[in-house]
């Protein structure tokens, strides 16, 4: 009855030698905990009048969390050469089925195997780079070209002994294959969504994987497109001996019959696995044939969708059903005939006999391949030298160096943030326009830097923390293929985007600094320049972490909102008597050591007394009788400034780093989200 997997013996034992992957997979199980429903209001609303009994049963549902089954026992294979379609309405499990299948996620049970051998952890790690997985959405650093991505790509992920002319002619073949050498030049966010796509397919293909998963590529594509975009996945396959294994909706009756091998889902279960010609006849033989010059895929999903609720217009059908499932049964399953015909198509569907025959295709590859390897020593030394980065540490660094001065120049260097900058500083120099060094001003110096350097601190934290979820995923989805360390990627982060990140507060500092007329000493301006820069990778830091270790985004905010704050209150700002037992958050607030760093720097000579009175204390009452100057040292002890320059400066540099190291690790331990 059902179309048998085939081990294609010749491909099988050429695949050793090759890069040819042959994909089995049985009984692939997986499960996802869902949060109850009956939460919040509805539990207030209707508890208010239930019964005690509606009350017990309320309680129960509602302190308990279901299980549901996204992939029930799903087996199959799918081989190098061939183009494995997944087909299923909405929801029936292929993006699970593809994220498992890529090694990227978790399944409770069941067997996935390459060329016969189960994957292990160990094996998946090392095979990950050889499977390309194109997802739904497009994930990108947007702000690149076409070429670029492809380009960066290609330079961290193929052999670094690969010559770069080499590397360019590859990346040169890509465009021109997928139609993409019009827009090459073009920044991706502002491509089509079919140029999107295929750009997405290009990172992946520039790998030459052994096995591509696609999600949907058609999806979003005009029919032509789409047709043109199969035939390049088939001719991969075939020409390139690829496994390709696609999703994909509503295709065309010509597309349909082109794929190789069919896997029809419904509710996370297999329904029909085999050849789309067979399939015809699967459903004849189930009494639930196609009628003559209706589109196959279309009638497939007619009938996968079908539920209870829409079964009046399906009566024949599910009698059909009924009568070929249950011939012997007689009427002692009546409700059977209620059934929707999707139900009927999983129990008629015999998932165990397929399951078997891949467990036995696996043992019989698997055999072949051991045979083969032992005459092979160069394929055991080849394994053990293998590495999962195909290039070097400070290759990738430098790679990813490059990579983040263009994101960051077209990311940072906004004329927005430029326009800012300025503004900000036109604004700031005109309210304190020229200030006297005197007694009078001090406490509008104070202000000037307080300002400043919250502003910095505040600015980098948000930024950080609000564009980082972006970089995060790619980050997260390049490393899931092996693309590079994750240390190269966060020096090359830190070192490459302090120039751009240095930049806005120096035009801020040079506009506000002089007009201001804070004092001047050149060196002055550029080491209070620079405390700015230390508060601004210090705030970074802990952007950085927030954004690393929160992935939803009212939290994250939430918890930046009471965290920024509760460090300004604790560096001591508007509150002069902390209880002693809190004294100790006063050091871990980089808005307290950029801003005594700057007064440190900036009352850097006696201070004149005037008789206006604001440091009484030092000048007296009126000053005429008392003291010409206060002292800078006083000044600074008045203002409770604590800690040498150096020191706040040092201080700025550990936050500017200990957070970033926290983030890394935090971001090391998380995986690339299925969705
Ligand atoms: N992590 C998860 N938590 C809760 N439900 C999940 C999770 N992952 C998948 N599901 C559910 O599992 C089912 C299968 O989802 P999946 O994305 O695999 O379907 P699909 O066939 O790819 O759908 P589509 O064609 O709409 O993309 C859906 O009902 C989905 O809501």
């Amino acid at each position: 009855m059902m179309q048998a997997t085939d081990t294609n013996s010749a491909t099988s034992s050429s695949s050793a030698a090759s890069n040819s992957f042959h994909l089995r997979w049985s009984r692939l199980t997986k499960t996802v905990q869902l949060a109850n429903e009956n939460k919040g209001l509805m539990r207030g609303s209707v508890a208010g009048g239930a019964s005690s009994a509606n009350k017990d049963s309320l309680k129960e549902s509602t302190l308990t969390s279901s299980t549901k089954i996204i992939l029930d026992a799903v087996s199959g294979s799918a081989a190098p050469g061939q183009v494995l379609a997944l087909m299923g309405p909405s929801g029936s499990g292929k993006t699970s089925l593809l994220n498992s299948l890529s090694g990227r996620t978790v399944y409770e049970s069941g067997d996935l195997s390459i060329n016969g051998t189960t994957l292990t952890p160990q094996a998946k790690k090392r095979l990950l780079t050889k499977i390309a997985y194109v997802k739904q959405a497009d994930i990108f650093f947007s702000h690149l070209s076409v070429r670029d991505q492809l380009t960066y790509t290609a330079m961290l992920r193929l052999p670094q002994d690969l010559p770069t002319a080499h590397k360019v002619e590859e990346v040169e073949k890509i465009l021109d294959m997928l139609r993409l050498t019009h827009v090459a030049e073009s920044p991706i966010h502002l491509l089509s969504g079919g140029e999107k796509k295929r750009t997405n397919i290009g990172t992946e293909l520039l790998t030459d994987p052994s096995v591509l998963l696609l999600d949907e590529p058609t999806s979003g594509l005009d029919s032509t497109s789409a047709v043109s975009l199969l035939q390049m996945l088939q001719h991969l396959a075939k020409q390139h001996q690829k496994t390709v294994i696609t999703s994909i909706h509503q295709p065309s009756s010509r597309v349909f019959f082109s794929f190789d091998k069919l896997m029809l889902l419904a509710q996370g279960n297999v329904v029909y696995f085999g050849t789309p010609r067979h399939s015809l006849e699967y459903l004849r033989n189930v009494n639930l044939a196609c009628p003559d010059g209706y589109n196959a895929a279309d009638h497939w999903m007619d009938i996968l969708v079908k539920s209870n609720s829409a079964s009046s217009s399906t009566k024949q059908d599910q009698t059909n059903l009924t009568t070929l499932t249950e011939q012997d049964s007689s009427d002692a399953d009546v409700e059977d005939s209620f059934k929707p015909s999707n139900q009927l198509l999983i129990e008629a569907w015999d998932n165990e006999s397929i399951a078997t025959q891949v467990d036995e295709d696996a043992k019989k590859h698997k055999e072949q391949q051991a045979a083969l390897q032992q005459d092979s020593s160069a394929v055991h030394e080849k394994e053990k030298k293998f590495s999962k980065y195909n290039t070097s540490w400070t290759m990738q660094y430098r790679i990813l160096v490059h990579r983040a001065l263009k994101n960051s120049r077209s990311a940072i260097f906004t004329p927005i943030n430029l326009i800012k900058s300025a503004a900000l500083g036109i604004m700031v120099g005109c309210l304190y326009f020229q200030m006297p060094y005197t007694e009078a001003s001090v406490f509008d110096r104070n202000s000037f830097f307080f300002f400043a350097m919250t502003y910095w601190v505040f600015d980098a934290m948000f930024n950080a923390m609000m564009a980082f979820p972006m970089e995060r995923i790619v980050i997260l989805k390049e490393r899931s293929s092996g693309a590079y360390h994750l240390s190269a990627y966060f020096m090359a982060k830190t070192t490459s985007e302090m120039p751009m990140r240095m930049a806005l507060p120096a035009i801020y500092m040079t506009i506000s600094y002089w007009m201001a007329g804070i004092s001047p000493r050149v060196d002055l301006f550029f080491l209070t320049t620079l405390i700015s820069l230390l508060s601004v990778i210090a705030g970074e830091s802990i952007g950085l972490l927030i954004g690393a270790s929160i992935y939803d985004m009212e939290t994250a905010m939430a918890t930046m909102t009471v965290m920024s704050l509760g460090l300004m209150l604790f560096g001591g700002f508007f509150i002069e008597n902390v209880p002693f037992w809190l004294t100790w958050g006063k050091y871990l607030s980089p808005f307290k050591y950029s801003f005594d760093a700057s007064r440190q720097l900036v009352f850097d000579r006696p201070v004149p007394c005037d008789g206006s009175g604001q440091l009484e204390r030092l000048c007296g009452l009126s000053g005429a009788e008392n003291n010409e100057f206060a002292s800078s040292e006083d000044v600074i002890e008045a203002l409770g400034v604590q800690g040498s320059v150096l020191f706040n400066a040092l201080m700025l540099l550990v936050i500017g780093l200990v957070p970033r190291f926290i983030a890394y690790l935090a971001l090391r331990a998380k995986k690339e989200q299925d969705r």
